[in-house]
């Protein structure tokens, strides 16, 4: 049984004194559902001191250097030091606004993970690609480029996949919950042949795409869904929190 896990993405909003504001604001989460937050970065130091009431924090962006003429850049050990647990990468928004390639992706991955933090790798699809029924064979190939050659790599503690169609991103469209479960299903039977059946078992997977209170329990519900990454709706402390509670009582 795989335990819900619901991870805020802020991407580029909140200052670090609106971080903080916002635990503040924050009711009681259910034990039941894992938490967590990516924060920008200069609200990480805020953070660290402050009461997250079980939320984990994480990183939207690194370096997968350790050091080095990067200008504008920060390392996972620079991160480290605020407690920092994830690390976002492959995010479509990376993928596309900042050229981050699938090889990048995969370095950046890797990198957390012998580092010792656990990277959340995000997937998905255009709608043109998506028109063209190439969304499995796409979202397939994104995870060749992780787990393809597993020479001499370790995996991470936990092993965690967002499937987040580039369509359903900020736009208000969602898929259905059958298409999304439907991903997510290909995503894990794709795992189980790259890193085994138990690897995969075992593996979250989250959707992400305009999840917002009013649909999450139909997803959340799905076999293969694990969770959300949610960005719009979990900027208010409110809306976070009704994702979590309703996450929470669609997995009985
Ligand atoms: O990382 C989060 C996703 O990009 C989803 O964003 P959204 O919930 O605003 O559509």
């Amino acid at each position: 049984m795989r335990k819900l896990l619901i991870m805020a993405n802020w991407k580029m909003n909140k200052t670090a004194g609106e971080a903080v504001a916002f635990f503040d604001s924050l009711p009681a989460l259910p034990a039941e559902v894992d938490t967590a937050v990516f924060a920008p970065l200069t609200a990480l130091d805020a953070l660290s001191k402050a009461p997250l009431a079980g939320v984990g924090l994480g990183a939207q962006n690194f370096h997968p250097a350790a050091a080095g003429a990067f200008t504008g850049e920060v390392s996972l050990a620079m991160l480290a030091p605020f407690g920092v647990r994830y690390v976002l990468t492959g995010h479509s928004e990376r993928r596309d606004l900042f050229k981050e390639s699938d090889a990048f992706v995969a370095e950046k991955y890797w990198a957390a993970a012998d580092y010792g933090m656990m990277p959340v790798l995000c997937v998905g699809e255009s709608m043109a690609i998506r028109e063209a029924g190439g969304a499995e064979a796409h979202t397939r190939a994104q995870l060749d480029a992780v787990f393809g050659d597993m020479t001499g790599r370790v995996l991470p503690k936990e092993v965690i996949i967002a499937y987040e169609p580039i369509w359903a991103i900020g736009t208000g469209l969602t898929a259905t919950a059958e298409d999304a479960e439907a991903m997510c299903a290909s995503l894990r039977a794709h795992l189980a042949d790259r890193l085994g059946k138990d690897v995969a078992a075992q593996a979250r997977i989250l959707y992400g795409g305009s999840v917002k209170p009013d649909n999450c329990a139909a997803l959340f519900a799905q076999e293969n869904i694990d969770g959300g990454l949610i960005g719009g709706a979990s900027l208010e402390p409110a809306s976070f929190a009704a994702l979590v509670e309703k996450g929470c009582a669609s997995c009985g």
